[in-house]
């Protein structure tokens, strides 16, 4: 049996009066990524937070590599690794002597230091201080150190806002192949092409609410209703054709004249099926 890594029991977080979680359940397994998809303020941090020890739940129980969040020390972080902002660099020592601290402590071999470098495209940097590097360079690094003891688990918040597309499609590679080595990702994100692309399961966060739950691909197949289909015909020319009688007689005759060169059809994306379930935008 899959092992699970990361469970949510109903887990409720209010802040004074104002509940910002309800009732979240959900499990990551080994070798997954389990995408947190929702807008600014959905409750993403939070969750994450309360799964690492950083807050406590109001109510319910979380469990990260069976161990309940209440009881979190210290001896965790050898398991997991989390990148929520760029905080924690040291600022006056250098890209490659922040990690080699963090080595140290981890025990970690320094060879996989410029390995981790060349990976997230810091490598020219390394004799960089870390206040001098651009917020995407320091995102790259805080990474970097967030694997540099290849975690059983690894926490991402919105690991590529602000990355320019190549680094992100970077990103996205070094995340694949991590989970392809066995490592669990909880990964928090507004982008729903990214997450389409890396994530096994989502769950849609709404107000504190999971209100859908999935594959990417089961969402988008769940929420196909109005069904459309492109068509592109010999000489080019390209239709989005429903299921209406009258797109009906219209493909009838494109098919009967030979004018068809390929139908597909066109399943909504994920973001599209974050608009019907909420009927909000994601920004
Ligand atoms: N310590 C706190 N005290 C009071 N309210 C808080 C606290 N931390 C978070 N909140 C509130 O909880 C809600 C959820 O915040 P959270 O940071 O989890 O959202 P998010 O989905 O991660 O948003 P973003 O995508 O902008 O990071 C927000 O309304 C936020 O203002």
């Amino acid at each position: 049996m899959q092992k699970v890594y990361i469970r949510l029991e109903h887990i409720s977080k209010s802040f004074g009066s104002t509940q910002v979680l309800k009732d979240i359940c959900g499990k990551l397994y080994k070798g997954e990524i389990l995408g947190f998809l929702g807008p600014s303020g959905a409750g993403k941090t939070t969750t994450i937070k309360i799964l690492t020890g950083q807050l406590k739940a109001t109510s319910g129980d979380a469990y990260v590599l069976d161990i309940h969040s209440n009881n979190i020390d210290e001896t965790i972080y050898e398991q997991i690794g989390i990148v929520t902002d760029n905080s924690g660099v040291y600022e006056r020592m250098s890209v490659y002597d922040n990690l080699r601290y963090f080595s140290r402590i981890l025990n970690v071999p320094k060879e996989r230091i410029d390995y981790l470098l060349n990976r997230v495209g810091l490598y020219e940097h390394k004799n960089k201080l870390a206040s001098q590097l651009s917020k995407g360079q320091k995102q790259r690094l805080v990474l970097a150190r967030s694997i540099l003891h290849n975690p059983k688990v690894l926490f991402l918040d919105e690991p590529t806002s602000g990355l320019d597309p190549s680094t992100a499609l970077e990103i996205h590679k070094l995340l694949l192949e991590l989970k392809e080595s066995g490592m669990s990702i909880f990964l928090t994100t507004h982008n729903m092409e990214e997450a389409t692309k890396l994530c096994d399961h989502v769950a849609l966060l709404n107000d504190g609410k999971i209100v859908e739950y999935g594959t990417p691909k089961d969402l988008c197949i769940k929420y196909n209703t109005d069904k459309k289909y492109k068509v592109t015909l010999v000489n080019d020319e390209e239709y989005v054709l429903t299921s209406s009688i009258n797109d009906i007689k219209t493909l009838i005759n494109l098919i009967n004249e030979g004018k068809i060169e390929t139908i597909h059809s066109c399943e909504p994306t994920l973001e599209h099926v974050f608009i019907k379930v909420t009927g909000r935008e994601l920004n």
